[in-house]
C-alpha cells in the first residue's frame, strides 16, 4: 500500500529526518510517536505529498509519488488519500454535508453519487441527524466525526491523521478512537496516525517512534 524509503528533510542545519523506511500494509492502523520536534508532522505531510522530502522515494498504491509533478500530486492526493487534523478545518459557511462533499466536488465526481455517499458516511458516523448544521453548531466530537466524512468521501487508500483526538476531550477522544478502528474493520480502511494519546498510540497495530531522526520499532 505505501513504501517510504531513505526519506530525508532538514530545515536550514536542522536535520528532522534521517533516512526514514516505512512499510504500509492495506487495512494496517500505524500510530507513529515522538517527542515534541522529533519530526512527526513532517514525515506525515511528506507521506501525505503535502511537502517534499530531500530525498528517498514514495510509492503509494503502486504509484511512484516521488516523480510526479505537483499537479499529477495534487490530482492523486485528492483521489487517494484523506487527511484528519487536530483541528477539524471544516468551512463555516458549510453545512457538514457540504464540508463532507466538498473534495468529492473537486475530484469532480457525480454530484449526485458524492450526495449519496456523503449520507451514507454521516450515517456511519452516527451524524445524520446534524447533517444540515454549520460546524459552529455542532459539538467539538461532532465537528471531527464531520472532518474523518470529509476524509473519506472519495473512498481513498490511505488516511493521514495528525494528532486527530488532541483537541477532543476524553470521551469523545475514546469514540474517535474506535471509529478508526470500525472504519477499518467495516470499510477496509488504512490509516497512519500521529499521535500523542498514549492509549490510541497502543491500540495500533504497529507503533512506531522516531527519535533523532530515525524510526524505532
Ligand atoms: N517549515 C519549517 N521551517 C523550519 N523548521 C521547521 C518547519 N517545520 C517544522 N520545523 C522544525 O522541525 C522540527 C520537527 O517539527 P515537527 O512539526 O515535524 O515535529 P513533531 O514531532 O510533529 O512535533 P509536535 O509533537 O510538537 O507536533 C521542529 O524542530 C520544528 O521546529
Amino acid at each position: 500500500m505505501l513504501t517510504a524509503s531513505g526519506i530525508t528533510k532538514s530545515y536550514g542545519d536542522l536535520r528532522v529526518l534521517k533516512g526514514i523506511d516505512l512499510h504500509v500494509e492495506k487495512k494496517e492502523i500505524i500510530s507513529i510517536v515522538g517527542a515534541s520536534g522529533a519530526g512527526k508532522s513532517t514525515l506525515l505531510h511528506i507521506l501525505g505529498t503535502l511537502d517534499q522530502s530531500d530525498n528517498g522515494s514514495l510509492r503509494i498504491n503502486q504509484s511512484d509519488v516521488s516523480r510526479m509533478s505537483n499537479k499529477e500530486k495534487s490530482a492523486f492526493r485528492n483521489k487517494h488519500i484523506g487527511f484528519i487534523f487536530q483541528f477539524h478545518n471544516l468551512l463555516p459557511e458549510f453545512t457538514a454535508k457540504e464540508n463532507v462533499c466538498i473534495p468529492g466536488y473537486i475530484g469532480k465526481r457525480d454530484a449526485a453519487e458524492v450526495s449519496r455517499r456523503a449520507d451514507e458516511l454521516l450515517e456511519v458516523l452516527g451524524i445524520s441527524a446534524r447533517r444540515d448544521h454549520k460546524p459552529s453548531e455542532l459539538s467539538g466530537g461532532e465537528q471531527q466525526r464531520a472532518a474523518v466524512a470529509r476524509a473519506l468521501i472519495n473512498a481513498p487508500s490511505i488516511i493521514f491523521a495528525d494528532e486527530p483526538s488532541g483537541n477532543l476531550d476524553s470521551k469523545n477522544a475514546k469514540e474517535l478512537h474506535s471509529l478508526f478502528f470500525k472504519l477499518r474493520d467495516e470499510l477496509g480502511q488504512t490509516f497512519v496516525i500521529v499521535t500523542h494519546n498514549e492509549e490510541l498510540a497502543d491500540m495500533a497495530d504497529r507503533k512506531l517512534e522516531i527519535k533523532d531522526g530515525v524510526m524505532l520499532t
